[in-house]
């Protein structure tokens, strides 16, 4: 089977099932800590993608980039190399005030608040994780002890215009736990094309707090940070493992 044009994988790249979806490419690395026999598999533009087990079960780590184009994008394409569950690994802002830096966002669906998902199916159309996958979740939370709030989070696809303060604020009100720009275009994309997702996001940036300084921190790896990271990878390595032992694939 030929190479995938972006993602450059083949079905003969890898035999899993299950990936790993981060945004920024430097966090596959981190990734790799986790996993036995990390094998770095290539990098094309921003998808950088590694391969690796953890408990004997093969995983698929590949880098989306930013929002919600090159997420569908490496969605499609890894779906033509037998991908089947993925789970984003990611970071947002939180939009309430209990939510700190290093807490982790379990999200059960998104305001499809961008445009992706709209180029696949009507706005109305829900983007929602996968059910079992986010109950495997919570429960490993519980097992592991990590602080970690299950909800539904935005998804948008700008970030400096003038009206995000505003915005920020209207889905706040609404409940909303956190603001990310790909957990949509993952579900939606994922949904109509019979694929199990879930979405996982390190909270980087508290409510009403420094957009620009916060990321920095996490950039130069606020210790927090990074230790919400080291929860979020850890848990969804544990669901990939106990579900696998279901035989749910
Ligand atoms: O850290 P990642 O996974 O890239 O996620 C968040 O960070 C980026 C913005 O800084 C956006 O991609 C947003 O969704
Ligand atoms: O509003 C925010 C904050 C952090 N990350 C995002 O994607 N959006």
């Amino acid at each position: 089977m030929s190479l995938q044009p972006h993602i450059r994988l083949s079905e003969s790249s890898t035999g899993a099932q299950y990936a790993l979806l981060p945004g920024d490419p430097q966090r596959v690395d981190r990734i790799a800590q986790f996993l036995d026999n990390p094998e770095l598999l290539g990098q094309n533009r921003e998808f950088r993608s590694l391969r690796g087990w953890y408990r004997g079960v093969e995983i698929l780590v590949v880098s989306t980039g930013i929002g919600g184009p090159s997420t569908a994008i490496a969605i499609e394409e890894l779906r033509q190399t037998g991908i089947k569950t993925l789970i984003r690994i990611g970071s947002c802002g939180a939009l309430q005030d209990f939510l700190v830096p290093g807490d982790v966002v379990i999200a059960q669906g998104a305001v499809a608040d961008e445009g992706t998902s709209k180029t696949y199916a009507p706005a109305s159309y829900p983007a929602c994780a996968d059910p079992q996958l986010t109950t495997l979740l919570i429960q490993q939370a519980k097992q592991l002890q990590i602080s970690a709030f299950c909800g539904l989070v935005r998804s948008h696809d700008s970030f400096y215009t003038d009206h995000e303060a505003a915005l920020d604020a209207e889905w706040s009100a609404r409940g909303i736990l956190g603001a990310d720009m790909e957990s949509a275009a993952l579900m939606v994309v994922g949904s109509l094309r019979g694929l199990r997702t879930a979405s996982l996001l390190n909270v980087v940036v508290t409510h009403n707090g420094s957009l620009d300084s916060s990321i920095n921190d996490f950039v130069q790896q606020d210790a927090l940070c990074l230790q919400g990271e080291a929860h979020q990878i850890s848990l969804a390595l544990h669901a990939i493992y106990s579900d696998s032992q279901q035989g749910e694939q």
